[in-house]
């Protein structure tokens, strides 16, 4: 049998994956095989739009992800995105530039990996485009979300007084893949739960829509390069200073003992590794109380791990003894300085 050409391979790969109901509901007039899709545009919301990338030994390499993997965390991180504004993520685009060794095959796990995040968050896949590339695999997701128009929760609402939350524990992505990267020495086996956490993120979208519906949070942003970055992100938008506290940063029992095995310390994963697409925001302190019993009902996690305060815009951790420290404006950086 000869190998599909380009054309049919994008009909093969999207062919059939969501259903015509589907796509009208979420407002596709026109869907995948146009030059352009074409999508209705609900009154009074406000589109949010975003793009990220996923580049083969750069995001992910054969040794830490499963080829399904990277389609599903190439979706899942830009959904992310769109809840860090408190956004509904609705349609996506696909770009994919596909050197030789992803055959045919693979790349239709790739794409199983796109639809099965795609079905999970309901998000319409409208079009995308595909090239051949020389060595690497690159794949690009356009996201658009929707929001209730003025809504959007951004960076810059942080005001002196607020309490610091996040939606998740963090440390659990870098630790999984620490384990996963191919290393001089042998490094021990992680955790399931790690190396899920690496490869399949569960983007915060309910404690997104929580935030906004509520009225609760005041700032925003989703932890990819690191917590201390985010951190550092929210201060500097905001003008404001973060503190953190240590002893409050959510560290799992796995990642602590994992950490012990590999003899590292867990609070560098936690600070600085990334990929753990929580959310961090900062609210009012009045609201804390009914903030934690409704996501303690909607069974959401939510951890309170610092304050905020006046000053010239920066992150502080406190030490469990009271001691502050700056913390580092350090985090992962496709272009750190050198
Ligand atoms: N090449 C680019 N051209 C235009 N805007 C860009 C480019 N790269 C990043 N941005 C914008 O810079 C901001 C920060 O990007 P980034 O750090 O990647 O955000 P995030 O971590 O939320 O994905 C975003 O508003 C993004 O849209
Ligand atoms: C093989 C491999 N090496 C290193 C990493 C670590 N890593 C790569 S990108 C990244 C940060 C998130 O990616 P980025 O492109 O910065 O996303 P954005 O901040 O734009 O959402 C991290 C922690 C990885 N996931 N895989
Ligand atoms: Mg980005
Ligand atoms: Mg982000
Ligand atoms: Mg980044």
């Amino acid at each position: 049998m000869p190998l599909p050409d380009e054309f049919e391979r994008i009909r093969l790969w999207t062919e059939s994956r969501q259903t015509a109901d589907f796509l009208l509901a979420s407002g596709v007039r026109l869907g995948i095989g146009d030059d352009t899709a074409v999508v209705g545009a609900p009154a009074g919301i406000e589109w949010l739009l975003a793009v990220d990338t996923m580049v083969e030994q750069i995001h992910f390499r054969s040794e830490t992800m499963e080829d399904a993997d990277v389609g599903y965390k190439a979706l899942a991180s830009n959904i992310s995105d769109i809840a860090a504004m408190g956004g509904i993520p609705a349609h996506a685009l696909i770009s994919v530039s596909v050197p030789p060794a992803w055959d045919f095959n693979r790349m239709k796990s790739l794409y199983d990996g796109f639809y099965e995040c795609a079905e999970r968050y309901s998000v319409a896949v409208v079009g995308g485009d595909t090239t051949a590339a020389p060595s690497d695999l690159v794949v690009a997701v356009t996201v658009f979300g929707t929001v209730e128009a003025g809504r959007a929760i951004t960076r810059a609402g942080a005001r002196a007084g607020h309490i610091v939350f996040v939606t998740g524990p963090v440390g659990l992505s870098a630790g999984g893949l620490h384990g996963m990267l191919p290393s001089d020495t042998a490094r021990p086996k992680p955790p399931e739960r790690l190396i899920r956490a690496h490869r399949r993120p569960a983007p915060s979208v309910k404690a997104g829509r929580l935030l906004l519906e509520r009225g609760w949070g005041k700032s925003l942003n989703d932890v990819s390069d690191g917590l201390a970055s985010e951190a550092w992100e929210i201060a500097e938008a905001s003008g404001v200073r973060l503190v953190l506290k240590e002893a409050s940063l959510p560290l799992s029992g796995e990642l602590a003992s994992y950490a012990a095995d590999c003899r590292v310390d867990p609070l560098d994963w936690m600070l600085y590794g990334g990929e753990d697409y929580v959310l961090l925001g900062t609210a009012n302190g009045e609201d804390e109380a009914a903030m934690r019993e409704v996501f303690r009902q909607e069974g959401i996690p939510l951890f309170v791990i610092g304050e905020t305060e006046e000053g010239p815009p920066g992150v502080e951790l406190e030490t469990e003894r009271g001691l502050r420290k700056p913390l580092a404006k350090r985090g992962y950086n496709h272009f750190a300085k050198g």
